[in-house]
């Protein structure tokens, strides 16, 4: 069975492992880890039948076949090499880190000189698909727009440096314009999806983002419009936010454990 680590233990990383917990992923989890002690303990207890070691990325890449980050994107520079090192495959979801060209070859050649995957979900969009299979030919353009209740935009450093006051934004504001690559800087808790939209489609600096915040929503709204070669296609979601984390769309956590039983499923469906 799949030994799984999970760095990361708030709101998806809680999520994963109570789906390994429950069966809903075939899975023994091995290790979970956290620099908040409490929400280790606090997820440990919430347990039924699985008993995770707490365990430093160090020790745990020893003792799994994957491991999953769910806590920043400072968090992938820390993990992600260790494990990749130590022959483990790994599924990022603070994909925004990737914008770091740096990083991203770092990892990319890791990944191939230890012979592992790297997983990142759909996270909370939709489209992911048609934009891979629209990708082997020429992509014109790629656009997404972002839309939030302003306190699910709380904390972003674009929020902070610019003095943005959110509980003061009393009708529908484009907060920022700009490429993937700017987008995922200025927003790294809230739109890790332009990340992953990049990565599929024409990278992080063609892709085009622009983040609104909503007073009148109670949902997070990603829509996307991509033209190329093929034609033109827009999708469009409207996420319930996470109880635990109004940041994160309750449907991220969904295609998190969606991902993990896609590994262990002999059917691969979907480009
Ligand atoms: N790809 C996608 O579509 C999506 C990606 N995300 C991203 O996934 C990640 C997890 O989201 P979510 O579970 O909602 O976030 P939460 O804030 O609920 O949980 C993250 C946890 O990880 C901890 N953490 C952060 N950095 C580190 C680190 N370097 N080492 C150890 N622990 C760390 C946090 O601690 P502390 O509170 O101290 O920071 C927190 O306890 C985030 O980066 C988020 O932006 C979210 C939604 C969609
Ligand atoms: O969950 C969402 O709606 C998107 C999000 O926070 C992210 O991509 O980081």
């Amino acid at each position: 069975m799949l030994r799984i680590g999970v760095i990361g233990c708030g709101t998806i990383g809680t999520a994963i492992c109570k789906a390994i917990d429950n069966g809903i992923i075939e899975a023994e989890l091995v290790a979970i880890y956290d620099r908040n002690v409490e929400d280790v303990e606090k997820l440990k207890s919430s347990l039924n039948s699985c008993r995770p070691d707490t365990l430093d990325i160090m020790d745990m890449s020893k003792q799994i076949d994957l491991l999953v980050e769910c806590a920043s994107q400072e968090a992938v520079y820390e993990v992600i090499p260790v494990a990749l090192l130590a022959h483990c495959d790994v599924m990022i979801m603070s994909v925004g880190a990737f914008a770091d060209e740096k990083l991203r070859k770092t990892i990319e050649n890791l990944a191939r000189n230890n012979n592992c995957k790297v997983y990142m979900p759909s996270g909370a969009i939709v489209g992911l698909d048609g934009i891979k299979s629209a990708s082997v030919e020429k992509i014109h353009s790629v656009t997404l727009t972002t839309q939030k209740p302003p306190g699910g935009l709380a904390g972003a450093p674009f929020v902070d440096r610019n003095n943005i006051e959110l509980d003061k934004i009393n009708c529908k504001t484009v907060l920022f314009e700009g490429s993937a690559s700017e987008a995922v800087r200025a927003f790294p808790a809230n739109v890790n999806v332009a990340a992953t939209l990049s990565l599929a489609g024409i990278g992080f600096e063609k892709t085009r983002v622009r983040i609104v915040a909503n007073p009148a929503l109670t949902r997070n709204i990603h829509e996307i419009t991509v033209e190329g070669a093929f034609g033109e296609f827009t999708t469009r979601i409207e996420n319930i936010p996470s109880p635990t984390n109004p940041r994160s769309s309750y449907l991220a956590p969904l295609s998190a454990i969606a991902t993990l039983r896609m590994i262990s499923n002999p059917f691969q469906i979907g480009t």
